[in-house]
């Protein structure tokens, strides 16, 4: 029986989500460097990363697989089939957790039929153990299975289950946006710059600013709209930069980055 503290957790790709989610794992304490072990296109590089995060290299997908009970998928969405097809053989049985983007439970099951296998969709804030995994409804895990991986990805933060009609646009909420909000975070930096903060102190209020904006909106349930008119006094400050960002058309700027990504992932675009 599968339990975190034995468990061997295998990565083929160790980039930006995978090393999020394997950085998050071992923060948490859930899951000890020894434990995991991850493949790369590039060795030399992949033996930097791993000597840094203290977790074993290997040379190959077919040694992360033989080694692992659990193994994440993170390479792109077009190289899925091409790098776990070869695998066929030997990932029987193994639990197989894919962090590709719009690649769903159907296109797993016709590449590793043998796998047991559950397609997400993650968020880099993972790695502060605040991020998101959003799992397909539709998988293959057995019911132990599935409560093992969803005590393993509860470690990294909210875990949803969800339908696929709703995970493509969940999975860019979730996953897409953490690059919107670092836009926001740099735009605010400079602004705060050209006013006089240093950079140290500025990233500093904007960071807690963010997480307490976001711990205040789970805490309390409120509406968005409610949270902003409580900060925008009559007559005062901040209602002058909202009818600014208004008269910019922020909010449409935002709708229209996501209905342009949605488009791109229907190919529309
Ligand atoms: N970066 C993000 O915020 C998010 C990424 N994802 C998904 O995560 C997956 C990885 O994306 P990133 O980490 O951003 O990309 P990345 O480019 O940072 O990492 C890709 C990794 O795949 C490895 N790789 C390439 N060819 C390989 C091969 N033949 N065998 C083994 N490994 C190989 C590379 O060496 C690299 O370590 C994608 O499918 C993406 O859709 C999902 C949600 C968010
Ligand atoms: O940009 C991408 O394709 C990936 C998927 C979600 C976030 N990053």
């Amino acid at each position: 029986m599968l339990n975190t503290n034995t468990a061997k957790i295998g990565f083929i790709g160790y980039g930006n989500m995978a090393g999020a989610t394997a950085r998050g794992l071992m923060l948490s304490g859930a899951i000890k460097p020894e434990q995991i072990y991850a493949c790369a296109n590039d060795y030399d590089k992949l033996c930097r990363k791993a000597a840094a995060d203290g977790i074993h290299p290997c040379k190959t997908s077919f040694e992360v697989v033989e080694t692992c009970d659990v193994i994440f998928i993170g390479v792109k969405p077009y190289m899925v089939e091409g790098v776990m097809s070869p695998l066929k053989d030997v990932l029987h049985g193994k639990i197989i957790i894919s962090l590709a983007a719009n690649t769903y439970d159907d296109v797993l099951e016709e590449i590793m039929p043998s796998a047991h296998h559950v397609a997400t969709a993650p968020n880099t804030p993972v790695s502060a153990c605040e991020g998101i995994f959003i799992c397909e409804e539709e998988n293959t895990l057995t019911e132990e299975e599935k409560a093992f991986v969803h005590e393993l990805l509860e470690n990294l933060g909210l875990v949803l289950w969800m339908d696929r009609d709703h995970m493509g646009i969940g999975g860019v909420i979730a996953g897409c946006t953490p690059a919107f909000v670092a836009m926001f975070m740099e735009a605010l930096g400079d602004a705060g710059c050209k006013h006089g903060l240093t950079r140290p102190v500025v990233y500093k209020l904007i960071a807690q600013m963010l997480a307490g904006t976001g711990k205040m909106a789970l805490k309390s349930g409120d509406h968005p709209g409610q949270m902003k008119d409580a900060v925008c006094s009559p007559a005062g400050t901040t209602i002058v930069g909202v009818s600014t960002l208004e008269k910019n058309g922020f909010r449409f700027a935002v709708i229209d980055a996501i209905d342009q990504i949605q488009n791109k992932i229907h190919g529309k675009a």
